[in-house]
């Protein structure tokens, strides 16, 4: 059996054009026009291609772009100061501090800094309360493009087991949460999980988040289950410079019944689901209903 290919990059262009179309009918019918800010520390050249991308894919998708590039020696304060600012800036609809921060900044205080309502990476501690006690929140952006596309394969999942591989609070653990909220039996595994072969065996769904290039074998898999491959881990083979995911796709195809490539699958997702997030927060800052289909 082969896998079918879950494209996360055709699907990301769909979900795009979504996101345009409510940004056009919002600016149209309550002259709303949805903005981002985007704050970033330092030189990572990754950082600075993703931060690029959003605010490219922000204005095309018809919303206000800021970008705030700052120096990686930026104090606490300082940050914090902006974040004040934005917060009280009625055009802006979403604030995301891009990760990871330079190691003299408290993620969590920075993160915690942001007005909830403007939380458009669902990282504060509030929207982490509201999506762990099943109310309305702002989701993360990933694992929420990962819902997207297995509701999109799958259809009802009630019942299914679901192993999530990582437990980190950008992806494994609002992951684990989102599809308890869809009925399924979650087992959320890590690097101590005992028997970890075994467990993914279990799965239905195998989500792989644990950040480690192609550690999750095909024989790990079982017959037809969907798998969502998180990692993006940059390696080196035969001289050259790849992305590969935490699952070895060459050996999963051929057991999975569908499967996310790396590149091209759920990395795309991200950003189009930051432009669904930050429609999301405007609608509800003017007290208007979120699309139903930008969310969950
Ligand atoms: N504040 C945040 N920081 C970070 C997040 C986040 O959601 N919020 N996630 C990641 C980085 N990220 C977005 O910020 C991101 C990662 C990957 C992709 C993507 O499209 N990947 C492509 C490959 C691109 C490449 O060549 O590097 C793919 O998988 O096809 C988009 C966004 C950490 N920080």
């Amino acid at each position: 059996m082969t896998a079918t290919i879950l494209d996360g990059k055709a699907f990301a262009a769909q979900v795009r054009t979504r996101v345009a179309a409510h940004v056009g009918r919002l600016s149209a019918a309550h002259g709303l026009v949805p903005g981002l800010a985007v704050v970033l520390l330092g030189d990572d050249p990754a950082s600075h291609v993703y931060v690029r991308s959003k605010g490219k894919h922000t204005v095309e998708a018809g919303m206000r772009s800021f970008e705030h590039l700052l120096p990686a020696e930026t104090s606490q304060e300082q940050l914090l100061t902006l974040i004040a600012a934005l917060n009280a800036d009625p055009a802006v609809h979403g604030i995301l501090v891009q990760l990871p921060l330079p190691a003299h900044l408290n993620a969590d205080l920075v993160i915690n800094a942001i007005d909830p309502a403007k939380d458009v990476d669902g990282f504060h501690i509030l929207n982490v309360g509201l999506l762990g006690t099943g109310q309305k929140a702002m989701v993360p952006c990933t694992p929420l493009g990962c819902l997207m596309m297995l509701r999109d394969h799958l259809g009802d999942m009630s019942g299914l087991n679901a192993v999530v591989v990582g437990r980190s609070n950008i992806v494994g653990k609002p992951m684990a949460q989102l599809l308890l909220g869809e009925n399924c039996t979650v087992t959320l595994a890590h690097s101590r999980t005992r028997d970890l072969a075994a467990v993914c065996r279990s799965a239905d769904i195998l989500v792989a988040a644990v950040g480690r290039a192609e550690m999750i074998p095909g024989d790990w898999i079982r017959p037809g289950a969907t798998v969502i491959d998180v990692g993006i881990n940059r390696v080196e083979r035969d001289g050259k410079k790849r992305l590969v995911g935490d699952v070895d796709f060459a050996g999963a195809v051929q057991v999975a019944g569908a499967i996310t490539p790396v590149p091209g699958g759920v990395g795309p997702m991200t950003i189009a689901c930051l432009l669904a997030n930050t429609v999301t927060a405007a609608c509800r800052a003017q007290g208007l209903d979120a699309p139903t289909d930008l969310t969950v």
